[in-house]
C-alpha cells in the first residue's frame, strides 16, 4: 500500500515527498511552520469510543453497526443529534441546517440537578461550540489574522479536508461552519464515510444541483472520516467517471466539501480531490485548552469547583439517597489532572468528566467540606482519583506515543515469536483498546510474516497483506477481528528466519567488502547487441531448460564461488 517510491505531497508546504518521508517531514515542517515546539504532528490515530458514555445519543464515529438505520447518513448539525446520528431527520429537506432545535446546546439548564442536567445526550455533544467563540484552541489556523479566520467571517468557505487527532475539533468547526454559512442561505449535509453508500453521494449532489438551479442555494457537504471511503466510492469520486462524479462539483461550486479525517490525508484521500482542498492541519488541544473546555462543562452542569482560591477540608464521608439532590463539587486539581491525561482529545475529556460525576451521584457518597470561612456543607465531591476511575474505564491510559507504544508492540512480536497465541491476543487488545492505530499493529504483523514466518508458511505474508488492507478499508472497531486471527494464525504458525538470516548475511558480506564489487560474471549478462556479444556477454550461458540433467554453472562472482548465505555464521 505504501510504496516507497510513490510521491505524496506535503499537506502543509505542498512539497512532493517520497511517501517513506513524509512523516518526519511533516513532524518537522509542522514545526517550521509553527516557529516554536510544537506537539506531536506524526498523523494521529483513531481512537475507540466511550461507548459506555454515550447513554443517550451517538456521538459522530460510533461503528457503523451502532447505528440502527447503517444507510445513509444524512443528518442535519442539529442541536439535538450529532452528525451522523439516525433518528430525526426532517422530511423534505433533509440535509437542511435550517431549523434552530429548542434546547439550547448551552449550557446550564435553570434549575435543574446536576444529574437532570446528565441526561440524555453526552455532554461533549451537548457543549459542542456553535460559534467561533466558544471554539477553545487551534490558534494557528484559526486565529486572529489567519487566512481560514477571514474565509469563515467573510462566508468564503474553500473546500477543506480537516486534519487532526481524535476529538480535537475537526466535527466542531465544521458545525460551526454549518451554523454560519445557513445564516448566508447555505444548504449543509452530512456524510459519513463509514455507511455512506455511492447513492447517496450521487442523492446529494443531484439535489444541490437542483437547489442550485432552482434556489441559487450553495451546498456544503460535510464527510465526517473521508478517509473511509473505499477504493470504488475513491473512484465515483474521481473526474474520469463521467458527470455522476464529485470532483467537477467541487470545482464547479456546486458543493463545498469538507472532509474531516484523522489519517494523513496524503497517503488516504485521493490525490486529485485532495489537491482541489486546502487542508487544514489541527493539532491535538492543549492541557489549557482542555481545562478552558472542561471549566466550561462544569459550569454548563452547575458543579462548582474547588481550587486554591476556596480553601477546604473534606471529612466524614456519609451516604444520602438524596445525593443527587445535594450540590456537586470538583476540585481544581482534578480539572488540571482530567485536562492532562486525556491527552488533547476533548471528547475523552468530557465523556471522563461524565463518567466520574455520574459514578458519584450514583454512589451516594456524600462528604462535608468546611470551608475556611467557617461554613460547611454537605455535598458530593469529585476527586482526582474519581476522575482517574473515570478515564481507566475508557482504557486511555496508554499512551500512544510513548514508552507503552513501543512496549507493547515489542510485547506482541515476541508472544507470537514465541507461539502464544494468549499473550499475543492480550498484547494486541492491550493496543487496540488503548486507542492504537491498527494500521501500525498491521504493519508489523506485516513485517513478522516475512521476519518470523518466512518460508515456513510464506502464505502468512497473504494474511498480513490482507489483514492491513482489511483495517484500511473498515477501521476500527470493525477491524479488531481481522488483526487478532491474524495474531492468532501468526502465533500458530510455524516459524522460520531462514531467509530473514540469510538476506543478513548477504548485506553483510556487502558491507564488509573493500575495494571495488566483483564484476557480473560474463556468462551471466545478456548480449542485446552485436557488439556486447563480440565482447563475450552471454557466452558459454547454459539455458536450463535446454538440459535434462541439472545443469553446472556459477551464479555467483568468481571471488564468492561457494559462499552458502544460508549457512554463512549459522551456529
Ligand atoms: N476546539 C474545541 N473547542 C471547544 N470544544 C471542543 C473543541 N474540540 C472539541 N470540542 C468538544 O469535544 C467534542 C468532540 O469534538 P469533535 O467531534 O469536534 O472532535 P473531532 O475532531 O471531530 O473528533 P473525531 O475525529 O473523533 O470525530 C465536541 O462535541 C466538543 O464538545
Ligand atoms: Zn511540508
Amino acid at each position: 500500500m505504501e510504496g516507497a517510491e510513490v510521491q505524496v505531497r506535503c499537506p502543509v508546504c505542498l512539497r512532493e515527498l517520497p511517501g517513506a518521508l513524509i512523516n518526519s517531514h511533516l513532524d518537522r515542517c509542522l514545526q517550521a511552520a509553527d516557529g516554536e515546539a510544537q506537539r506531536s504532528c506524526s498523523p494521529p490515530s483513531k481512537r475507540p469510543r466511550l461507548a459506555s458514555a454515550q447513554p443517550g445519543g451517538e456521538a459522530e464515529g460510533q461503528p457503523v453497526e451502532a447505528r440502527p438505520e447503517a444507510a445513509p447518513v444524512f443528518s442535519l448539525f442539529n442541536k439535538g443529534q450529532s452528525p451522523g446520528a439516525p433518528g430525526r431527520r426532517s422530511g423534505a429537506g433533509r440535509g437542511d441546517a435550517a431549523e434552530k432545535p429548542e434546547e439550547g446546546g448551552g449550557p446550564t439548564l435553570r434549575g435543574a440537578s446536576v444529574a437532570q442536567r446528565l441526561e440524555g445526550q453526552p455532554l461533549a455533544d451537548r457543549l459542542r461550540p456553535d460559534t467561533l467563540r466558544d471554539y477553545v484552541g487551534q490558534e494557528r489556523v484559526l486565529g486572529a489574522h489567519t487566512l481560514l479566520r477571514s474565509l469563515l467571517e467573510s462566508h468564503e468557505i474553500p473546500s477543506l479536508i480537516l486534519w487532526g487527532p481524535p476529538g480535537c475539533g475537526k466535527t466542531t468547526l465544521a458545525h460551526i461552519i454549518a451554523n454560519s454559512s445557513k445564516k448566508k442561505g447555505m444548504r449543509f449535509v452530512t456524510l459519513s464515510a463509514t455507511s455512506a453508500k455511492t447513492n447517496d453521494v450521487r442523492d446529494v449532489i443531484s439535489q444541490a444541483q437542483n437547489e442550485k438551479r432552482l434556489f441559487k442555494r450553495k451546498t456544503i457537504l460535510f464527510i465526517d472520516e473521508i478517509h473511509r471511503f473505499n477504493k470504488s466510492q475513491q473512484l465515483f469520486l474521481l473526474p474520469s467517471h463521467t458527470q455522476d462524479t464529485f470532483l467537477p462539483h467541487v470545482e464547479c461550486g456546486t458543493v463545498t466539501l469538507i472532509g474531516a479525517t484523522t489519517e494523513n490525508p496524503s497517503f488516504q484521500v485521493n490525490a486529485a480531490l485532495l489537491s482541489r482542498c486546502r487542508v487544514i492541519v489541527l493539532e491535538k488541544l492543549s492541557v489549557e485548552a482542555m481545562e478552558a473546555i472542561l471549566l466550561r462543562a462544569v459550569k454548563s452542569l452547575g458543579v462548582q469547583v474547588l481550587g486554591q482560591g476556596n480553601q477546604h477540608s473534606s471529612s466524614a464521608t456519609g451516604s444520602s439517597k438524596e445525593s443527587s439532590e445535594l450540590p456537586v463539587y470538583v476540585e481544581e486539581k482534578a480539572l488540571s489532572t482530567l485536562a492532562y491525561l486525556c491527552d488533547g482529545d476533548a471528547r475523552t475529556g468530557l465523556n471522563g468528566l461524565q463518567l466520574a460525576v455520574q459514578a458519584r451521584l450514583a454512589a451516594g457518597k456524600t462528604t462535608l467540606l468546611s470551608f475556611t470561612e467557617g461554613c460547611s456543607v454537605n455535598g458530593v465531591l469529585i476527586t482526582e482519583e474519581h476522575v482517574k476511575e473515570g478515564l481507566q474505564r475508557s482504557h486511555i491510559l496508554y499512551d500512544r506515543a510513548g514508552e507503552e507504544h513501543y512496549n507493547c508492540i515489542s510485547a506482541l512480536h515476541k508472544s507470537m515469536r514465541g507461539s502464544d497465541e494468549n499473550a499475543s491476543l492480550y498484547w494486541l487488545a492491550r493496543m487496540l483498546e488503548g486507542g492504537e492505530d491498527p494500521l501500525y499493529v498491521a504493519r508489523r504483523l506485516v513485517r513478522f510474516a516475512s521476519e518470523d514466518i518466512g518460508l515456513a508458511d510464506p502464505l502468512a505474508l497473504t494474511q498480513a497483506v490482507a489483514a492491513y488492507q482489511g483495517c484500511h478499508f473498515i477501521g476500527m472497531p470493525e477491524c479488531e477481528v481481522i488483526l487478532a486471527q491474524c495474531v492468532v494464525y501468526f502465533a500458530r504458525a510455524p516459524k522460520s528466519i531462514e531467509v530473514y538470516r540469510a538476506y543478513g548475511n548477504v548485506k553483510e558480506c556487502l558491507r564488509m567488502h573493500t575495494g571495488p564489487l566483483p564484476p557480473v560474471p560474463l556468462h551471466l549478462r545478456n548480449a542485446p547487441t552485436r557488439l556486447m556479444k563480440d565482447l563475450g556477454y552471454g557466452k558459454g550461458y547454459k539455458y536450463n531448460p535446454m538440459y535434462k540433467e541439472p545443469v553446472e554453472q556459477d551464479y555467483l562472482p568468481e571471488e564468492l564461488k561457494g559462499t552458502d548465505f544460508f549457512k554463512e555464521r549459522r551456529t
